[in-house]
């Protein structure tokens, strides 16, 4: 559900009864990322992907996506080089959908929207102490984008949405130890990257965003799972949990960079 307000200014997004736009914010995100107008940088690393399945803790609806989150007590699975200074640790996995396949995703291609949009959350344990702290700084996270569009059924999905039943309502939580997140990424190692933000509260401009290029394929059938979960808790009148993305917000003064030509 997105709002129409007068003054983009003042709107709260009913979503999150927080302001719609962050006054003064120079690097928001969502962007659409114009292919022809980002800029090939040959210095750009490969992105190093190394997660331990053993560090998944749990599946839980937060009332806005579902997430699957990790222990990140140590270094024990975590990104490290791409447009990256340091080794960033992840934090937790969810996703943003529509409530039909014709959008879903925050980011865009081309001005195209997908069904849907992963987010993998990372932050910078080498400076910051905590996840928090590090939730307030310029190069405090970094999270991986991947796109997923309408086709062949995913195996390691299924692990997923086959849990979602037992989450249905916001606030319940069920135990998930073993899941290799890995097995989301596509396989093309090339990515787009820009400085922005997070797109749900606190809205803090911390984020490097790394954007696959490569979208993975899912089913119809698991796209429809995502949209039987609810934003509201048991008992309450039913909200089918969807449209669970951001507005697109301005580029700026932003240049994004591709790691390919
Ligand atoms: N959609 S997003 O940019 O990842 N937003 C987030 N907000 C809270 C912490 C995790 N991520
Ligand atoms: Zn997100």
């Amino acid at each position: 559900a997105t709002c129409t307000p007068k003054n983009r200014n003042d709107a709260l997004h009913p979503l999150w009864q927080s302001p719609l736009t962050i006054p003064g914010g120079t690097r928001q995100s969502p962007i659409n990322i114009q292919w022809r107008d980002s800029v090939y940088d040959p210095v750009l690393k490969p992105l190093k992907i190394s997660y331990d399945p053993a560090t998944c803790l749990h599946i839980w609806n937060n009332g806005y996506s579902f997430l699957v989150e990790f222990d990140d007590s140590a270094d024990r699975s975590i990104i490290v080089g791409g447009p990256l200074e340091n080794q960033y640790r992840l934090k937790q996995f969810h996703f943003h959908w529509g409530a039909i396949n014709e959008w879903g995703s925050e980011h865009t291609v081309d001005s195209k929207f997908y069904p849907a949009e992963l987010h993998l959350v990372h932050w910078n344990a080498v400076v910051y102490p905590t996840f928090e702290e590090a939730v307030m700084e310029g190069d405090g996270l970094a999270v991986i984008g991947v796109f997923l569009k309408l086709g062949a059924h995913h195996e390691g999905l299924q692990t997923l949405v086959d849990a979602l039943p037992a989450i249905k309502h916001k606030d319940t939580v069920i135990e998930f130890d073993v899941f290799d997140p890995s097995c989301l990424l596509p396989p093309c190692p090339d990515y787009w990257t820009y400085a922005g933000s997070l797109t749900t509260p606190p809205l803090t401009e911390s984020v490097t965003w790394i954007i696959k290029k490569q979208p993975i394929e899912v089913d119809e059938n698991q796209l429809e799972a995502f949209r039987m979960l609810l934003f509201t808790s048991d008992g309450e009148e039913e909200k089918r949990m969807v449209d669970n993305f951001r507005p697109l917000q301005p580029l700026m003064n932003r240049t994004v960079r591709s790691s390919f030509q």
